[in-house]
């Protein structure tokens, strides 16, 4: 081992004996039970149903009051308690306000105090100590500490503890108590989250999400489509950012590019406005009680047509610099005859319905106005101006990747390219083919110089990223192309099909998916593949599980715009010591029904691989981790102290 790496670290570790007291450490470490991991997709901007299943943990939370006080306590006391754990804040200032005497309430006080200590004792059990503790609020970590860890001699300081809770009641900290406790208990029954993609587009908070991620304590994200379109406006793709605000406008979303993350619409706007008029195919979707003004759908219906025909213009030099992309039959404003309205896809011709041209050049239709020009510049300067959105990107690319092994899975968003009969599709990029485990690499690669280039906006790198979102091959689109011009245009419903890969039929087969973790270097009799994108429509019922468990699709379906389709609110996953189990979600519809009822919005769980032995940490990815830093601290020793 490299001796100025272990002088270095003896600077940390100065004396035998904290060398040796770390080995301890990690060495019992090794031996406790893996902590539990939560597995979440296609968020989608659902803010609220995010928040919902990460503070119940995906039902993990009202297991562990079940099993601590099913004896004790009726199923009423047990949704109230299990209530006040995920929404503290809330739910106390719900019941306070039925208590009319101070001592009752003194009392309730400290019946919860202890109940909630008893589950943050319960749900720590796997833990060490110094894990706990950080888990801890910080202003009561002391104090919570001498009653968690009651001594022996318990019955000479019973009255000691007593006094404590009651001092804290006294000094009005109950309510900061309880909330901390509720919070540490959250944070104690999930111990890594997975977010399998798919965190924008769609639904109106994503910034919020993000912000949750940032803060939450452990996490890993695997890029989905919707992702690296928003990584690409921020490394400078032009067409990625046409692409945000588009489905921005059509999802009536448009204030989170201007008032969570300051971009400023007002020249889009001044376009949109001198070029467009009402259309029907571009009015934004709105849920039931929209607010929306006539004026303001309006506007949004301009601005909605002017970036789209921004976008499919920006398409076309790509399509055309870059042939091996294969894309030729998108230049779709190349194929429409502006003379009869009508286009021409292959042998057949449609009408077009709802064009809105006003701003194409027949003769060279993919050249932008000054203006368009001048739009889009302002956008992408005002996008990598926007501080929050650099912090949240920069984010995005810190924790994420393109796919992840963890624990012996493979966690991937869309897909592994497959052709018909199940082999890897080779893509060919600066003549150089790749395929399977090597394309997703590449892939990667090109993602992280695109975002570390900004200013360059028609490098390869930064149209790859596009080819992420809307390529055959591309691993997250799954598809053989995006039919959105044909959505907006044509009326005959067979041309807006988009065909899968054969990689969403093929993943039903064991025998594929085992071949998949090979080429992923997974052993294929533990593994299994975890993957979003897809909304598995338990309407037609479609399993979630596939390949004899090899696979499981987990599109969270949070997505609201995509319920009538699923016929549930989606899944999560849990993977803990015990095995894994899926969890249908019932639809979430606000935060006010679950405070006021208590009702939650889980239904089933389903096991889905039970482990014969209970997983310990030294089976899994941060015991590994681990056992080389034992190896070090070992070499540390034997190089300094013997
Ligand atoms: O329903 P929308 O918002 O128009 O989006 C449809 C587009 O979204 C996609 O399904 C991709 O989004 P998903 O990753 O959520 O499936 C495209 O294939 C399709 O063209
Ligand atoms: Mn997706």
């Amino acid at each position: 081992m490299n001796v100025n790496y272990l002088d270095l670290l003896a600077k940390k570790y100065d004396t035998e004996e904290k060398v040796v007291t770390e080995i301890i450490n990690l060495e019992a470490i090794l031996n406790l039970p893996k902590g539990t991991e939560h597995f979440v997709s296609d968020l989608h901007g659902e803010y609220q149903a995010f928040q919902h299943v990460l503070r119940n943990g995906s039902g993990n939370v009202k297991e562990k009051i079940k099993d601590l006080f099913k004896d004790t306590l009726s199923q009423q006391e047990i949704n109230e308690f299990a209530t006040l754990v995920y929404y503290p804040e809330e739910k106390l200032k719900i019941i306070k306000a039925n208590f009319t005497r101070k001592q009752e309430l003194r009392d309730w006080y400290t019946t919860m105090i202890n109940r909630m200590l008893d589950l943050v004792l319960y749900a720590s059990s796997k833990y060490t100590r110094s894990k706990v503790r950080k888990a801890l609020p910080e202003q009561f970590a002391y104090i919570i500490e001498e009653l968690l860890y009651k001594t022996d001699e318990f019955t000479n300081k019973e009255h000691y503890y007593h006094k404590i809770v009651q001092q804290i009641i006294s000094l009005g900290q109950a309510d900061k108590l309880i909330s901390g406790l509720a919070y540490t208990i959250q944070r104690l029954v999930v111990d890594h989250l997975h977010v399998v993609g798919d965190i924008y587009d769609r639904g109106p908070e994503p910034d919020k999400i993000m912000e949750t991620l940032i803060n939450y304590h452990s996490v890993d994200i695997q890029w989905g489509n919707h992702d690296v379109l928003w990584i690409g406006a921020f490394a400078g793709s032009k067409v990625c950012l046409a692409n945000i605000v588009r489905i921005c406008a059509r999802y009536n979303n448009l204030n989170i590019i201007e008032d969570a993350y300051g971009i400023n619409l007002r020249p889009l706007l001044n376009l949109a406005e001198k070029y467009y008029d009402d259309n029907p195919a571009f009015r934004p979707k709105e849920n039931v009680g929209s607010q929306l003004s006539e004026h303001e759908r309006l506007q949004i219906t301009k601005i909605h047509q002017a970036i789209a025909m921004i976008q499919f213009k920006l398409e076309m030099p790509i399509i055309k610099r870059r042939p091996y992309f294969n894309m030729s039959e998108r230049l779709l404003l190349e194929k429409v005859n502006y003379e009869t309205n009508e286009i021409t896809l292959g042998d057949k011709t449609y009408p077009i319905e709802n064009g809105c041209f006003a701003t194409v050049n027949p003769e060279n239709p993919q050249e932008l106005l000054e203006e368009e020009e001048q739009v889009i510049e302002k956008l992408l300067f005002s996008v990598q101006h926007s501080e929050k959105l650099a912090r949240h990107m920069n984010f995005l690319m810190n924790k994420g990747n393109l796919y992840l092994k963890y624990n012996g899975n493979l966690l991937i968003h869309g897909c592994i390219p497959l052709d018909e009969e199940g082999n890897m599709e080779k893509m060919v990029i600066e003549g150089k083919f790749y395929s399977g485990r090597q394309l997703l690499d590449v892939f990667e690669q090109y993602l992280r110089s695109a975002f570390a280039g900004p200013d360059k906006t028609d490098d390869l790198a930064t149209d790859m990223v596009w080819y992420l979102w809307t390529g055959e091959y591309s691993s997250l689109f799954g598809k053989r192309a995006m039919t959105t011009f044909e959505r907006y245009f044509i009326k005959d419903k067979a041309t807006h099909k988009e065909k899968k890969n054969p990689y969403y039929y093929l993943r039903e087969k064991e025998d594929m998916c085992r071949r998949i973790l090979a080429d992923f270097g997974l052993n294929p009799d533990h593994g299994h593949i975890i993957n979003g994108h897809t909304p598995v429509k338990e309407i037609e019922g479609e399993n979630p599980v596939k390949a004899n468990g090899r696979m499981i699709v987990i599109d969270g379906g949070f997505s609201k715009a995509y319920q009538s389709q699923t016929g549930i609110a989606g899944y999560t996953l849990l993977s803990n010591s015990y095995g894994m189990q899926l969890v249908a979600h019932k639809h979430f519809n606000s935060k006010k029904d679950i405070l006021l009822d208590e009702a939650d919005v889980l239904s089933v769980k389903r096991l889905v691989d039970k482990e014969l032995e209970r997983k310990m940490v030294k089976e899994t990815n941060v015991g590994e981790q681990i056992l080389e830093e034992i190896s070090v601290l070992k070499a540390l020793r034997d190089y300094r102290y013997s």
